[in-house]
């Protein structure tokens, strides 16, 4: 019986021939990630917990300090300073104030074949490239760190066959948001969307992590692309080889397929408080906004700065509305700086960050008050994800995005004359 991509991977570090859905195996870990979301957590189980504390192998472990970065209170600078120490003493791979955790991964260590285990659950983020990624607890996260093993129960794999191209102003975020709105936000529990086709060597690299970032959104265990000539460049481009290049076999078992067609895609929204309360952006056209955010691990590239900066070019951020433009990485960062596109976004009034998840994460910058309209690039729009429970969180593309910063209520680029 033929494999999937995400079954070869499992496969392979299993260190068996084949694998099919049920199975379940112990597996050897490429990389383990972890952020200052829950590393304090492991450290105090370790710490406190263990009879006999060992790391299986530091060098495969990456701490990243990007979730309230630089510290906002007493309590998280303890908790990263725990982090940090750590870090330090067990020669562990330590970042803080690069970027956000995925977006650093994605520069520096992913590379096609992997199997990566991330305590946060957008590690799903790393398909992109061909690698299996998955976000675990601490406790799993614990284990892997001292065995540099863990197990996992092959999921089955459902079959995104996408075809045709994008229009123009219409971006791998309407698709992502369009493909969860379509199966809901539990369409695929437990299960890895492979996206495929012809449609899918038309999106870059940026495009594949928007759509594999967000595959936990409709509850996947990951999201998966095989790897081509793009992934292979992206690799080369940042001093890297794949471990392994996998593709499906013609004759792999998908538990379901969907076809979509990329030509149809519309610019859509995400309504409160749920990211598959899907709906034509122009449905929510004219709704005053508050803030608007473009950044986050899901589009806070530099191919979104763009967007953001072409359409905001030559005009300003509508009064009373603050606009936080926060690059994911400072790689990102300093390319954005290199094109101007910095200039235009704070010749225009927006605010610009260093990177980190800012508002994304709602515990940092940029938190809403009371009944207060956010619209952003973030991954999440749940009760309360962005600041007061009572507060409303609109998700969009970055031109979405900077359309409503412009007219200060919900609008599409093409308001913006
Ligand atoms: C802090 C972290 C554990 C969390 C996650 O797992 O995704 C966060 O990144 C998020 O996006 O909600
Ligand atoms: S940017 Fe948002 S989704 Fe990504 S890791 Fe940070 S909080 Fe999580």
């Amino acid at each position: 019986m033929g494999m999937t991509i995400a079954e070869k991977i499992i496969a392979a570090a299993a260190g068996v021939e084949s694998v099919r859905p049920g199975d379940i195996h112990t597996v050897n870990l490429d990389r383990m990630m972890s952020n200052d979301g829950t590393t304090h957590l492991t450290v105090d189980m370790y710490n406190n917990q263990l009879n006999h504390p060992h790391i299986a192998d530091p060098k495969k472990l990456v701490f990243i300090v990007d979730h309230n970065v630089p510290s906002d209170n007493p309590k998280t600078a303890a908790s990263q300073k725990k982090m940090r120490d750590f870090a330090r003493e067990n020669g562990i791979d330590f970042w803080e104030g690069k970027g956000v955790c995925h977006q650093i991964m994605m520069e520096n260590y992913v590379c096609s074949g992997e199997l990566i285990f991330g305590a946060d659950s957008h590690t799903c983020s790393y398909g992109a490239i061909g690698a299996f990624g998955t976000g675990v607890g601490c406790t799993d996260f614990l284990y892997g760190m001292v065995t540099g093993t863990s197990w996992v129960l092959v999921p089955e794999t459902v079959k995104f066959n996408l075809i045709g191209k994008l229009p123009d102003g219409v971006y791998a975020r309407d698709l992502i948001l369009e493909i969860i709105g379509t199966v809901g936000a539990n369409g695929c529990n437990y299960q890895v969307m492979e996206f495929t086709g012809e449609g899918a060597k038309t999106l870059s690299i940026s495009d594949r992590i928007a759509l594999c970032n967000m595959a936990v959104e409709a509850g996947a265990k990951t999201g998966i692309f095989e790897p081509d000539e793009k992934a292979i460049a992206y690799l080369e481009e940042h001093g890297r080889k794949p471990k392994a290049v996998y593709h499906s076999d013609p004759d792999a078992v998908y538990a379901r397929e969907y076809t979509f067609d990329l030509s149809k895609i519309r610019p859509v929204v995400a309504k409160p408080d749920f990211v598959d309360n899907l709906c034509p952006a122009e449905e929510v056209r004219g709704i005053k906004i508050d803030e608007a955010f473009l950044g986050s691990c899901n589009n806070g590239r530099i191919e979104d700065l763009r967007v953001g900066a072409s359409i905001l070019k030559g005009h300003k951020v509508a009064d009373n509305v603050r606009f936080l433009v926060v690059p994911a990485s400072l790689e990102i960062y300093k390319q954005a700086l290199k094109e101007g596109l910095i200039d235009i976004f704070m010749d225009a009034g927006a605010i610009v960050m260093n990177p980190n998840c800012s508002v994304c994460w709602g515990s940092c910058q940029g938190v809403i008050g009371e009944n207060e309209v956010l619209i952003s690039t973030g991954t999440r729009n749940f009760k309360g994800r962005a600041g007061h429970p009572s507060s409303k969180v609109y998700l969009g593309s970055a031109a979405t995005v900077t359309a409503s910063a412009i007219a200060g209520k919900i609008a599409l680029a093409e308001d913006i004359q």
